[in-house]
């Protein structure tokens, strides 16, 4: 599951595979259908031993027409299967309308959408999402709305055993932003093809999906047809850049975290640890001359400096060695604040901007055009908004027409329009590249997202990047790295976790990746 497609980008490859004469149109639906009445069979093999009773609610397109396939599929094996067809199924083109014929050739019976209520009633096991897939172009409204309130209200009864499988993508979903366009179903599983696409990843997706299965349909060989494709962070193998080599403390980089006043430096303390644990060989943290003596009394492994103004600071950074900067967390939005921030961005170091400094950017235009290309942003949307009006304005519109403004479109705008990486926090956080490059992390799926959703996990967040960027990564993949290394610790750390356990997680972390 590396690449997350578009809609346009998924019908690329379907294309390509289909003018190559390997494979038909047909056989593709016919091969979608297999693929999602297997995967549910799988999750669910209860529902292969003794047949049930299922509804397949099919749309206007192709997506409907693999509802057809799967309603004659489950129908052969015994099932009692009635369709609900939004529109006249007499008018589905194609593909569709050839499953259809089959379908009402074996004497399937197909009532109007409007009828779903009644059908519901009847106590389906299963009820077959298959009214639109990547094709939907506008909000839903009306019937379709109605359908997915009845199937929401009807699964959200107790005590029952009815599933909801999504084809493809629940209905609703907009494929390339993950946004519900007007209204969407909500669903146990989602079966997509050939490889996942942005929406089951962004915004509302994960939450509308289910469990998410990607059923291979035979197109793998024309995957190139996709072009360069947004990368889901995911780390399964040991990661060669995380694995240590050489032995002096010097060789894994110096973090520099800068911090606020007194009884202000929790949070530069916590994204110091962080820095640390993930690798860096030295941390320093710089703080006013006053907070010295609260924070040494607080700090073990990571070293600290007094940083009294944007003088000290620029002197501290005449060593070379210092590889990395962290501003943002605990640091304040006061006249010596702003300084560091200046005096940061003049030294063109690896640096890390995140909460206060974000703030401070937003404020000052002209600290905002000295960001330059070794500079990671870390805002959450709040912050995003501010340090980008125009593009939060959009990320915040109500979608109508085509494919909705997604967090993706408004980081990558962001990462442009800067020169540096963002990384747009929250439950999906993308990572934005000036170059376009793009990754995805979804911690929705991990389950741990409403943990993270705690304070001072954003601070662990910039900690760890500066860590891996003291390292000498690059600032994308010290993003992205960070990004899952966060949501994994948080993870593991489980229910009741604050964000100064995460740090102490990450030696379980490196040793689950075999580090
Ligand atoms: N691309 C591929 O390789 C494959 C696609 N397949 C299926 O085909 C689907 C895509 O099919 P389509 O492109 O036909 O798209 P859909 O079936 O998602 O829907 C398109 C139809 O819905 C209408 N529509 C869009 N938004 C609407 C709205 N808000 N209200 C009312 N009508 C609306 C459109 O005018 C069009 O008629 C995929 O999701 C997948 O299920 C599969 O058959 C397997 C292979
Ligand atoms: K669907």
């Amino acid at each position: 599951m590396g690449e997350l497609l578009t809609a346009a980008q998924m019908r690329a490859v379907e294309v390509a595979a289909m003018a190559s004469g390997a494979v038909t149109g047909l056989e593709l639906m016919e091969r979608a259908g297999r693929g999602v009445v297997g995967t549910a069979f799988a999750r669910w093999p209860e529902l292969a031993v003794a047949p049930r009773r299922g509804l397949v609610l099919a749309g206007p397109g192709n997506n409907g027409g693999d509802g057809y396939v799967v309603a004659r599929l489950l129908r052969e094996w015994g099932w009692e299967v009635e369709v609900f067809a939004l529109g006249e199924p007499e008018r589905l083109k194609g593909d569709a309308q050839a499953n259809h014929a089959r379908w009402r050739e074996m004497g399937g019976a197909v009532r109007p959408l409007a009828e779903l209520g009644a059908g519901l009633e009847e106590s389906p096991a299963v009820v077959i999402d298959a009214l639109f897939g990547t094709g939907l172009a506008r909000p839903l409204t009306g019937s379709v709305a109605e359908a997915i309130r009845a199937v929401a209200a009807w699964r959200g009864e107790g005590g029952r055993d009815g599933r909801v499988v999504a084809v493809d993508i629940p209905s609703g979903i907009c494929a390339d932003s993950g946004r519900v366009l007007g209204a969407a179903m909500h669903c146990d599983l989602t079966v997509s093809f050939h490889a996942p696409k942005l929406g089951h990843y962004l915004a509302e997706g994960p939450a509308h999906a289910g469990w998410l299965e990607v059923a291979d349909i035979g197109i793998g060989a024309w995957a190139a047809g996709a072009g360069e494709c947004v990368q889901l962070v995911e780390l399964t193998a040991p990661v060669r850049e995380l694995a240590k080599t050489g032995g002096h403390k010097y060789h894994h980089g110096h973090a520099l975290v800068l911090s606020g006043g007194v009884g202000r430096g929790g949070a530069a303390r916590m994204a110091a640890r962080a820095a640390l644990r993930v690798g860096a060989g030295l941390v320093t943290l710089g703080c006013p001359p006053a907070a010295m003596i609260e924070n040494a009394a607080r700090l073990e492994a990571v070293m600290l400096r007094p940083v009294a103004d944007g003088e000290a600071l620029a002197a501290l950074l005449e060593d070379p060695r210092i590889d990395a900067l962290c501003l943002g967390p605990g640091l304040g939005l006061g006249p010596r604040e702003g300084a560091l921030v200046a005096a940061a961005l003049d030294a063109g170091r690896a640096t890390v901007l995140d909460a206060d400094a974000l703030t401070i950017l937003a404020r000052e235009p002209r600290l905002r055009a000295r960001v330059h290309g070794r500079c990671v942003l870390t805002p959450h949307e709040g912050e995003f908004a501010r340090l980008f009006p125009g593009l939060g304005a959009r990320l915040r519109a109500e979608p109508e027409a085509g494919p909705a403004f997604s967090r993706l479109d408004a980081a990558r705008a962001a990462a442009r329009e800067s020169g540096a990486v963002v990384l747009l926090k929250g439950p999906d956080t993308v990572i934005a590249a000036p170059d376009g490059r793009a990754w995805v992390h979804a911690a929705a799926y991990a389950r741990a997202a409403p943990w993270l959703a705690t304070a001072g996990a954003g601070d662990v967040l910039a900690g760890l990047i500066a860590g891996l960027l003291a390292r000498g990564l690059a600032p994308e993949r010290a993003a992205s790295l960070a990004a899952w290394l966060h949501v994994e610790a948080a993870r593991r750390a489980g229910a009741g976790m604050i964000a100064e356990d995460l740090p102490d997680r990450l030696p379980e972390v490196f040793s689950a990746l075999g580090l």
